[in-house]
């Protein structure tokens, strides 16, 4: 789709999951202009994000397209142990250890939890997008004694967060250096979870420079309290920064999110860094071919805020047509169409 005059050209991300990383999908997408593909390292094998990044490099070759390619490492956020759905009922009491396996615990968090241990009694924790919470009773040692709050089922490895400035979370973690390590040299771009300091981008890149040899591209996500505050030092370090709102939310709390991602937005224009707005633009398209009102008109507005790019999560990894996500995206962001 053509740009209007003076428009400014939006850049589309998708993150690849098991709904587009077939080879046909993958070559639709490239064809449809993507520019950039997220590889969450949360999830499958490094092996898997290898393959599947080799497989990019191949269609992007045989389409005479350039694809950038972004290997996002994932951080200290704590998940739950479950490596199987986990059917709940509300009220039902569970042990969930802070530090690892404990004796007569259902659940545990990996990574550990223990430091903010003695913040958790009588909160409600969220879990995974916010969709479920834990509310936690009483901790009693490395284990805490509460219930889900509502009766549903809570899929694999789900992330536990504490909201606000207590949930602040590690950025590169000593997994994430070594998924670094096993990934080196075949992506062009890292992407650091729970940024919050310009120290957090200087390290990651100062170690894989040092004993990686590896100089890629840094991308800032900015998905805490302190993220955001020091969004505009964050964007000097950074060759790019994420307004990753999935988690974001859960963090700022969904009434301040407007706020603070154009003022993540602002901080970006105002150091001259590209910007990327991430996660929940489209969700309606998981299971539908339609967006909704409001997906359209936040769509609209990240891009009137200043967003350089637009990043697709769930709508291209698990969703129902990839393809059609990444052409309504297109859609929203052209001035022609949404002047009428
Ligand atoms: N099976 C999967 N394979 C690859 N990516 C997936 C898979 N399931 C979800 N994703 C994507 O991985 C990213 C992180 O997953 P998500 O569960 O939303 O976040 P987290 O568990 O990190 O809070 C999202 O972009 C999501 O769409
Ligand atoms: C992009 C995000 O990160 P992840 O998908 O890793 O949770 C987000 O939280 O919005």
């Amino acid at each position: 789709m053509a740009t209007a005059p003076g428009e400014r050209a939006i850049d589309v991300i998708t993150t690849i999951g098991p709904a587009s990383w077939d080879r046909d999908v993958l070559s639709a997408l490239v064809r449809e202009g993507v520019h950039t593909v997220r590889f969450p390292l949360s999830k499958e094998t490094p092996e898997v994000h290898l393959d599947n990044a080799r497989r990019l490099a191949e269609i992007a070759a045989d389409c005479g397209r350039t694809v950038r390619t972004m290997a996002d490492v994932p951080g200290g956020k704590p998940r739950l142990s479950n490596e199987q759905p986990l059917d709940v009922t509300a009220g039902t009491p569970f042990a969930i250890g802070l530090g690892g396996r404990a004796p007569d615990t259902d659940l545990w968090l990996d990574p550990p939890l223990l430091a903010r241990a003695a913040e958790l009694a009588g909160t409600d924790v969220l879990v995974g997008d916010g969709e479920q919470s834990f509310h936690v009773e009483r901790h009693e040692g490395d284990v805490v004694h509460g219930h889900f709050t509502e009766s549903a089922r809570v899929e694999r490895r789900r992330a536990f967060t504490l909201p606000g400035t207590a949930g602040e979370v590690e950025c590169f973690t000593a997994a994430d250096r070594k998924l670094c390590a096993s990934i080196r040299d075949s992506f062009d771009l890292v992407a650091l979870s729970f940024v919050r300091t310009a120290d957090d981008v200087d390290r990651a890149r100062r170690w894989m420079a040092g004993e990686l040899g590896w100089r890629p591209g840094v991308v800032a996500k900015i998905e805490t309290w302190n993220g955001a505050v020091n969004a505009r030092e964050i964007a000097e370090v950074s060759d790019a920064v994420m307004v990753a709102r999935g988690d974001l939310a859960l963090h700022v709390g969904f009434e301040n999110l407007w706020e603070t991602e154009k003022r993540v937005l602002a901080a970006c224009r105002a150091a001259g860094t590209r910007s990327i707005v991430a996660t929940g633009l489209l969700d309606s398209l998981i299971s539908s071919r339609t967006p909704t009102r409001s997906e359209a008109v936040d769509v609209a507005g990240a891009v009137e805020a200043g967003a350089d790019a637009l990043l697709l999560s769930a709508e291209t990894t698990v969703g129902i047509d990839p393809l059609h996500a990444v052409r309504v995206l297109r859609r929203l962001t052209t001035k022609g169409f949404r002047a009428g």
